[in-house]
């Protein structure tokens, strides 16, 4: 069985509030997926973090970078699916939807001794991940259709 076989993996659906941990604590915002949403996920795909491409409502694709796991750091209950995408917003998009394509694999989620480290772990994360998608195989993804759909369709297609 190829590990990755789930990739590419393409996920649309609402942003609703976490913990508030991301912009707050790391500085590092991440928008969160419901959990109907997150339970939609096939159970053998691995946890860990990815990246891939994303876009809110109907607007410009950017690069992503998205985290599925339980946070062992933060030793979340709930398994989470949150897209940090790369990007600066103005403002809030709670309730929007978010359409995302993940493309590749990083890393097993991990857990480490201080907030410094989870930060310069993630933004090591967003660096590898810029890298990545220039290469044609991620990049091509990038103006796939399923990003011209109309917005609030909620499809998982794998
Ligand atoms: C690229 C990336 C990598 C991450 N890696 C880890 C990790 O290795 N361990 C961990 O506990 N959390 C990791 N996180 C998750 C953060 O802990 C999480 O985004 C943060 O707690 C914000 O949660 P919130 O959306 O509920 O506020 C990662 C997040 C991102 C975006
Ligand atoms: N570049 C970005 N990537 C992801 N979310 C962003 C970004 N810029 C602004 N946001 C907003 O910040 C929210 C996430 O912040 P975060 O601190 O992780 O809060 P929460 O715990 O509610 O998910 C997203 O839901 C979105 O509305
Ligand atoms: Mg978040």
């Amino acid at each position: 069985m190829r590990l990755f076989r789930h990739l590419p993996y393409f996920c649309r659906g609402e942003v609703v509030k976490g913990f508030g941990r991301g912009s707050k604590e790391l500085g590092i915002p991440t928008a969160n997926f419901s959990e109907q949403v997150v339970e939609s996920f096939p159970s053998d795909m691995s946890t860990g973090i990815y990246y891939g491409w994303a876009c809110v409502g109907n607007g410009d694709v950017h690069k992503m970078v998205v985290s599925i796991g339980w946070n062992p750091f933060y030793k979340n209950i709930k398994k989470s699916v949150e897209t940090h995408i790369i990007h600066t917003f103005k403002d809030d998009f709670y309730g929007e939807i978010l359409s995302i394509v993940i493309t590749g694999y990083i890393r097993p989620e991990k857990n480490f001794d201080s907030v410094e480290a989870l930060i310069s772990a993630i933004q090591e994360d967003i660096e590898e991940a810029k890298r990545q998608l220039d290469l044609p195989e991620h990049l091509k993804l990038k103006e796939d259709n399923f990003f011209r759909l109309p917005e609030g369709k909620t499809v998982n297609k794998q």
